[in-house]
């Protein structure tokens, strides 16, 4: 039994004022034991939101974090920060940094060491263009994006962390894989890494990304290989979000 788990990305949007309206909304999901809730606000916000979020079993994670221990990198920020503020995990890969940052599979994957090694979760996020979707490369786009960790850190790497699907066509489109869709990626991203190691590969939570809101959320959630979801505009809205909580729960 894989536990559930939802992340909310909040992308670069949130000032201190609204970012305690929507904490105070999600602070009911106090009630879901059950399954690992997490948000990731913008790093200028990370205290505000870790102590907003004292006490409800929600965790925090950052966006992005540097592959550097520290020193002359404008700009970024490092592991030992996130562990510092209080931070369970990092997402790593996600495809705007990939598209609009250049990130390539080695930086993230270097990030990916570096957030595991410090002990917190990293988050790796693979994806297809709408072009290689239509050139029919999703599978091989995405089994290189999680081979660029896999052969450089082994499956071990893959304890405690989180595989994201996110075709980067259906986000913040309003385009949704349909549910058969993203579980044909899932089965295939596990497939990929029960080639390694088969035991592994059963306990991999592969999450889903990628205009998901409160109404496809359930459909998304009845296949057997979607483990949850790492959501982004519908995170916003606290109710939206409560509602893509509500609905995993049909996995427990
Ligand atoms: O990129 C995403 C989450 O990381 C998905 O964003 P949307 O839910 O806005 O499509």
């Amino acid at each position: 039994m894989r536990r559930p788990w939802v992340a909310g990305n909040w992308k670069m949007n949130g000032l201190r004022e609204t970012n305690a309206l929507l904490a105070k909304g999600l602070s009911l999901l106090a009630a879901e034991r059950e399954i690992d809730i997490c948000v990731a606000p913008p790093a200028p916000y990370w205290l505000q939101v870790v102590d907003a979020m004292e006490g409800t079993g929600v965790r925090v994670l950052a966006q992005n974090v540097s592959e550097h221990a520290g020193g002359a990198h404008t700009g970024e920020h490092s592991v030992s920060m996130l562990q510092d503020c209080g931070l369970a995990g990092a997402l790593v890969g996600h495809s705007e940094r990939r598209q609009l940052h250049g990130e390539t599979d080695v930086v993230v994957a270097e990030k990916f060491a570096a957030v595991r090694k410090a002990g917190l979760q990293p988050v790796l996020c693979v994806g297809e263009t709408l072009d290689e979707r239509r050139a029919g490369e999703t599978l091989s786009v995405v089994s290189r994006q999680l081979l660029a960790v896999l052969e450089s850190q082994g499956p071990d790497a893959f304890d405690g962390a989180v595989l994201a699907y996110e075709p980067v066509w259906a986000i913040g489109t309003g385009l949704t894989a349909t549910p058969e869709q993203a579980q044909a990626v899932h089965a295939s991203l596990r497939a990929v890494m029960a080639a390694f190691d088969a035991d592994r590969a059963g306990q991999l939570r592969i999450v889903y990304g990628g205009s998901v809101k409160a109404g496809n959320a359930a459909g998304l959630f009845a296949m057997p290989d979607i483990d949850g979801a790492l959501v982004g505009g519908a995170s916003l809205d606290a109710q939206e979000f409560l509602g893509i909580c509500h609905a995993v729960r049909q996995r427990l």
